[in-house]
């Protein structure tokens, strides 16, 4: 074994909440690493596990690293428990309570899956959210990074909690929404209250969500080190401040296109390799096909937003009053609410049977990609926002929760590729958003969009301060093996 050792390359252990934009963005990563030719042991909720075994090929693909494993673990959660909406936050807590435990004996069990073949783990990067897995490598002397799945205006934001309490910033029951902001260094000037990440939005100061929110914040900096899936040229300002709390941090991403860039330098083939919980509808492909270039507005809330019947009448009646192509991923599970079983207005349906197309799930990084589509109506999560500055398509973001609600604002006002519509949802205002973005001011957003989409590319290729910062990462984790 200590012979074996020292040839045996270190093995970490990668565990990622199991939703949907998390999982994504973390089996990117752990490509990333097995490509460099470290040990993995992805750590995944059964329920996630049989969702890719599902409806995707991810599972087979890996087979390709000898040093990949998957590992299922409970998520705690029944499975017919919905997970989206507001409901996703029981996905924090049965992790917490059921999983982490279990995870504890899992390790232990298996004498930290260890093997002849396989180091035991030599490094523990967790999703910055479980908290558990912070403690157990604490108690363990094992090296812990986090992994953040948000941008960080997002992190940072939250990490200020505190300083707004202490300012009087955060505004309860409604009130205050347009005040801007002061007490977060390098955000002054743009950031009203109504950007900060949803948790912020409280009746009273002791609300648990506003508490959970700063600690799980603040519990980063237990780590040695955090990740962070952003790139210098879209967020470094920001990073600097972290960087002053957190001294290492990498800032690795855009990750997906970090992975693409990297399986293109080693000849191997580069095609999107879902990470799915639901199957794709492959049709839009074709039907994009039979589109004229930058034509179509792309629209997809991800995977945990849900809308009332109410709210979607608003939204389809913008976009087919709007006279522009669409085409719109509706979720299975995305409708909340009564169903008053109403006809859908003939003129929708005409409008989208004119113009539109829908699916319940699309191959997203490729409809980004597709050179009919010029626009996209995002929920503005984190992946979606990156995988959309990636290919240069601008946004009309239409924030649901957590991050997204700062992630929009910097859409619009910082990076200024995009609209900004949190708050409302009016088919007028749809319709004015969707002219501008993808007529009136078409030309001018497409040109930022662009710009910033090289730049994206430029920090994810040999040279870049990814492509370096993912190296450097890489040699940190070697340097904790004995
Ligand atoms: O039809 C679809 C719709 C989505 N996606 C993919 O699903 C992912 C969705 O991720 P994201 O855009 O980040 O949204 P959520 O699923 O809502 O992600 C959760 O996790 C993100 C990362 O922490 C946060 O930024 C969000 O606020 C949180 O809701 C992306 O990779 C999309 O490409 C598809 O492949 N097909």
């Amino acid at each position: 074994m200590a012979s074996q050792g020292a040839i045996l390359p270190p093995h970490v252990l990668i565990f990622p909440l199991p939703v949907q934009g998390h999982v994504t963005s973390m089996l990117k990563l752990a490509e990333l690493l097995c490509l460099s030719g470290l040990d993995i042991t992805f750590m995944v909720s059964d329920f996630s596990y049989n969702r890719l075994l599902k409806h995707t090929t991810v599972v087979s693909s890996f087979k390709q690293y000898p040093g990949f494993h998957f590992q299922s673990i409970t998520d705690g959660l029944p499975d017919d428990h919905p997970r989206v909406g507001e409901q996703v936050v029981d996905t924090l807590t049965s992790t917490k309570n059921i999983t982490g435990p279990l995870f504890k004996q899992m390790m232990s069990e298996k004498n930290l899956f260890g093997s002849g073949t396989r180091r035991p783990i030599s490094c523990i990067i967790a999703d910055g959210v479980l908290t558990f897995a912070g403690d157990f490598a604490e108690e363990k002397g094992i090296p812990l990074i986090y992994f953040r799945t948000i941008s960080s205006c997002s992190f940072w934001a939250s990490f200020c909690i505190p300083e707004l309490i202490e300012a009087g910033e955060i505004f309860v029951q409604g009130t205050g929404m347009d005040q801007l902001v002061k007490s977060i260094p390098g955000m002054e000037g743009f950031l009203r209250f109504r950007d900060l990440p949803s948790f912020c939005r409280v009746n009273d100061l002791n609300e648990p969500k506003l508490h959970m929110m700063k600690s799980l914040t603040r519990q980063t900096t237990r780590a040695q080190a955090a990740i962070f899936n952003t790139f210098e040229d879209l967020e470094g300002s920001i990073v600097s401040h972290i960087q002053k709390h957190i001294p290492k941090v990498f800032t690795i991403g855009p990750n997906h296109s970090h992975l693409k860039s990297r399986l293109a330098e080693k000849k191997v083939d580069n095609s999107v390799l879902s990470g799915s919980f639901w199957a794709e509808d492959r049709s839009c492909l074709d039907w994009l096909n039979a589109q004229p270039s930058n034509s179509v507005i792309y629209v997809s809330f991800g995977s945990i937003t849900v809308v009332t019947k109410e709210q979607l009448l608003e939204f389809w009646h913008g976009l087919v009053n709007s006279g522009q192509r669409f085409l719109w991923v509706m979720r299975p599970d995305s409708i909340v609410g009564e169903d008053e079983k109403n006809q859908t207005p003939i003129e929708l349906e005409e409008g989208t049977k004119a113009r539109g197309y829908m699916v319940g799930w699309a191959p997203q990084e490729e409809v980004l990609n597709h050179e009919a589509v010029g626009g996209f109506l995002t929920h503005s999560g984190w992946n979606s926002t990156l995988e959309s500055i990636v290919v240069g398509v601008p946004m009309i973001c239409w924030p649901y929760f957590a991050d997204q609600t700062i992630n929009s604002r910097f859409v619009s006002e910082v990076w200024k590729i995009g609209l900004d519509i949190k708050d409302t949802c009016d088919r007028e205002i749809i319709e004015k958003a969707v002219r501008e973005l993808m007529e009136e001011r078409k030309d001018e957003f497409l040109e930022r969009s662009e710009n910033m989409a090289k730049l994206a590319r430029k920090a994810v290729s040999e040279g870049g301060s990814s492509y370096s910062n993912l190296n450097a990462l890489i040699d940190y984790i070697k340097t904790m093996i004995i």
